[in-house]
């Protein structure tokens, strides 16, 4: 799903206007009655009073009219102008009209205003800016965000929790009222993904709104959240008449004393995402736990007992996955450097070799084109230097994946996939995978899907996508706290088939969007 700027959902908007030959207006009410159905289907009917906050423009027309439609459905509400400007759009104004005459009539709150008192089990809807906020909210509207957070009451907001900018992060905490349920109309927005302003909002869900298919189809974006949909295309299947040589040799180059574990780690996720053959390039002291515990995987051993110290190679591997658990003796150092001069086919690099790129970045131009790079962020700030915000941040990560040709997976809580201009963000994975070992697996599986012929930059996005499936299926049998690398090994198999399982429909939900 492509993830818009306000800038090409206001051109949606517009084309859609002209195409469908609709009104401004006419677009509003289906907002509104998407926003309406969404709440009638789970309220019900309930009583339970709805305190619906409203702006000056057309976010504040949505919550207006959502307002109409719940008095007309007898449902108990209160309807509030926040009259933070006296430049109210046109739709605001046609539903404000409607509203009067019902008979309904908000109460206009300005600077100085006393604010509503609101009971913790009531709801508020929160309409007061959407994607066309420009600067930071007033300060005394800060206070009512800050009132309104107070109450405790459920805050469903409307398209885009108020205060959250679509392309910066906001100053302060204060200037933006946090959601528990933002309803977004058409796309979700790249803000309810990155860790500085994803905490605004606990949940989101999209509501189509009708906007044109084609436009949205035919417009290019910076960014898009990757799911099963985008996965599927590239998926490849295997084949009848193939054996373990057409899916590639894989070889995992790391491992030092005390941490032969990340090793055995990236070797069997590097299997069990289908690799033909597995080999590991180890220090000696890991034979004998290796071939013990995978005895599907082949071993190369240095010559050093502890560590690495010359990565001379007997074979030709399809894909390498470059310092699990390597350390940085200086020996390794050495060998990680003169194994990248020499090396052309595709890699990964973790860990130890990624801090050891970044402190020698001459060794980046030795990167075999489209590199996939793995740092969690610490590891990129030693690569890319520090950023104001993350939003600086992917911007630096484009310039350094373009200029070194590199994919960086960018973890996170959701990693996000950079590769030149483009990002991609990851919706699968959850807390309980925040333990060791679960990188190690990660760039197994990234290995593996390289060396069975996926492009690298694919293979991230399917790597990256399946490892966080693999840890939410999992994590239903674990709980998060129990959730073990290991068990993320194990769903990586129940993630596969999980690609082909047809999501069930909630019936109700299809009814109530009718
Ligand atoms: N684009 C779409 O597809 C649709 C958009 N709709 C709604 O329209 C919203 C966007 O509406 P608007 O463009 O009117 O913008 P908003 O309703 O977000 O903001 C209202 C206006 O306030 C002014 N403003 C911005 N920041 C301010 C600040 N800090 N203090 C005081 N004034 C400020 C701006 O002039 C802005 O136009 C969307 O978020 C959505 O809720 C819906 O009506 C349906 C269709
Ligand atoms: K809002």
């Amino acid at each position: 799903m492509k993830l818009f700027t306000a800038e090409q959902v206001y051109a949606a908007d517009k084309f859609t206007i002209e195409k469908q030959n609709i009104t401004s207006d006419e677009l509003m009410e289906r907002a509104a009655i998407q926003l309406f159905n969404w709440l009638h289907l789970r309220m019900q009917g309930a009583q339970v009073k709805i305190h619906l906050f409203c702006g000056i423009g057309n976010n504040g027309g949505d919550g207006l009219a959502l307002a109409r439609h719940l008095q007309d459905h007898g449902y108990n509400i209160e309807v509030y102008v926040v009259n933070y400007s006296k430049k109210r759009s046109k739709d605001f104004l046609t539903n404000l009209e409607r509203l009067k005459e019902r008979k309904i009539w908000p109460n206009f709150l300005e600077e100085g205003s006393e604010w509503p008192p609101i009971k913790e089990e009531e709801i508020i809807v929160d309409a007061i800016f959407g994607i066309g906020l420009n600067r930071a909210p007033d300060e005394w509207v800060g206070n009512l965000f800050e009132h309104l957070e107070s109450t405790k009451a459920f805050v469903l907001a409307v398209d885009i929790p108020s205060g959250l900018f679509t392309e910066s992060v906001p100053k302060r905490e204060k200037d933006v009222l946090k959601a528990n349920y933002t309803l977004s109309f058409q796309v979700p927005k790249l803000v309810f993904f990155l860790p500085q302003t994803g905490k605004y909002t606990v949940q989101w869900e999209v509501l189509d709104i009708g906007l044109d298919k084609q436009f949205l189809f035919e417009t290019d974006t910076d960014y898009s959240l990757i799911g099963k949909n985008e996965i599927l295309p590239f998926y490849r299947p295997r084949e009848k008449y193939s054996h373990k040589g057409t899916y590639g040799h894989s070889l995992i180059i790391g491992g030092s004393y005390g941490k032969m574990g990340a090793v055995q780690l990236a070797a069997r996720s590097c299997l069990r995402v289908g690799s033909g053959l597995v080999t590991v390039y180890i220090p000696k002291c890991g034979y004998i736990p290796l071939q013990t515990a995978i005895p599907e995987a082949m071993v190369i051993t240095d010559n050093e007992d502890s560590h690495i110290s010359e990565i001379e190679l007997s074979i030709e591997p399809t894909a390498v996955g470059l310092g699990v658990g390597m350390g940085t003796k200086e020996g390794t150092s050495e060998a990680i450097a003169n194994f990248l001069k020499d090396y052309k086919r595709p890699v990964v690099v973790d860990a130890d070799a990624l801090n050891l790129i970044a402190q020698h970045k001459d060794l980046l131009k030795y990167l075999p084109g489209q590199a996939v790079l793995t740092p969690h962020p610490k590891e990129l700030e030693r690569l890319i230097g520090s950023w104001k915000d993350d939003f600086d941040k992917l911007e630096k990560a484009k310039v350094f994946s373009d200029k070194h040709d590199c994919v960086l997976v960018i973890k996170g809580a959701h990693t996000i996939i950079i590769y030149k201009n483009k990002g991609y963000v990851n919706t699968t994975g959850n807390p309980g995978m925040a333990t060791g070992g679960t990188g190690d697996v990660l760039t197994g599986m990234i290995t593996g899907l390289i060396a069975q012929g996926y492009e690298p930059l694919q293979a991230a996005l399917l790597g990256v996508y399946l490892h966080g499936r693999s840890g939410d299926i999992t994590v239903e049998n674990t709980g998060y706290q129990a959730l073990l690398a290991t068990d993320v090994i194990e769903g990586i198999g129940p993630a596969f088939l999980d690609l082909f399982k047809v999501e069930e429909k909630v019936s109700a939900e299809e009814d109530g969007n009718e």
